[in-house]
């Protein structure tokens, strides 16, 4: 036997140790995580997402995940001939869409994520914002402004639900240190009536953050995090900069409800908000444990 240390050994070793003061700081912390219909496509990240979000657990992070799934709901909805628009990011949502909606999100998708983690060695559970009336929601509303008239019109959106209320019951109940069960929700709300909605799941995801006062709200997308007028990473962002972003276009399409959701969630209490890319392995341990982080934070 050589007295040499087993180099790749000892760089695990050395990682490990490098994450201590980041363990610490994450213990017993609530961190939001939104995983995004585009960062499940690929088989072997959604294998690792599973991992690093029961290794979290076992540091002593407490995970709770909202999930989307634009581009499943886009395909089903393709595959029935039912066509389907998008107003700044959100999804125009009639019967026949809701149908769909709350049948893919409800169904493979939140089940195949569960079903993930728990092979993983996790204890997830499958929710929606309709179990234990979680998220209550109202009509979403949008206006528009005619370049010539300067009249405002309203656009409607259908059934596209925005969080007003969020009871954290039964997620304190599930992620109780006695229990240690992981929530995993699909973004469907319901109003006053019991009437079912299709929430984004970055809107759902920093809702439910927000009531939770969660330490990080995580947003795993397919960019690197946001980008500037010239491409560049935007490494730091403050809440106030996010409408100028909007408004002078620098963000558009999905980035728009990413960047409201960061910044409203910051302004209610969530430590800070994190826009980082879901194609990366371990983007989650890359954030929480190393000295760089990665992506855009909002604070
Ligand atoms: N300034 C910007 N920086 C980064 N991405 C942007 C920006 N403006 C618009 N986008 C678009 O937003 C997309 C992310 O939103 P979305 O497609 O809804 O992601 P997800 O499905 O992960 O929620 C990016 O792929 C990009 O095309
Ligand atoms: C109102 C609205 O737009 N809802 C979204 C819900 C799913 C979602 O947000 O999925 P991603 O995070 O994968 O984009 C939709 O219908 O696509």
């Amino acid at each position: 036997m050589s007295d040499t240390p087993h180099i790749p050994a000892q760089f695990t070793a050395e990682t490990l140790s490098e994450a201590l003061p980041y363990i610490q700081r994450y213990d017993r912390q609530t961190v939001v995580i939104k995983y995004g219909g585009h960062a499940m496509v690929d088989e072997a990240l959604s294998e690792a997402f599973a991992r690093d979000v029961v290794l979290l657990k076992h540091l002593g992070v407490n995970p709770v995940i909202v999930h989307g799934g634009g581009p499943q709901i886009a395909s089903l909805l393709d595959r029935l001939s039912i066509k389907s628009e998008f107003r700044d990011g959100l999804r125009v949502t009639d019967d026949a869409t809701m149908e769909v909606v709350e049948m893919v999100l409800s169904g493979p998708i939140n089940k195949s994520i569960v079903r993930a983690i728990n092979k993983a060695g996790g204890k997830a559970v499958g929710l929606s914002g309709s179990d234990a009336d979680m998220m209550r929601v109202k009509r979403a509303t949008r206006t528009t402004r005619d370049p010539d008239s300067h009249v405002e019109q309203v656009i409607d959106l259908g059934y596209v639900g925005e969080p007003e209320a969020v009871d954290v019951a039964v997620l304190k109940l599930l992620t109780n240190y006695d229990h240690d069960f992981i929530p995993v929700i699909a973004p469907v709300g319901v109003d006053a009536n019991g009437k079912r909605y299709n929430v984004n799941a970055d809107t759902a995801a920093g809702a439910i953050a927000s009531a939770l006062k969660a330490t990080r709200l995580l947003l795993l997308t397919d960019v690197a995090g946001v980008l500037d007028g010239k491409k560049e990473l935007i490494r730091e962002l403050q809440a106030d900069d996010v409408p100028a972003l909007v408004r002078d276009g620098v963000a558009s399409g999905g980035m728009i409800p990413k960047l409201e959701t960061a910044a409203s969630a910051v302004k209610n209490g969530v430590g800070g908000a994190v826009i980082l890319d879901g194609r990366a392995k371990h983007a989650l341990l890359m954030e929480l444990f190393t000295e760089h982080g990665a992506g855009t934070i909002v604070l």
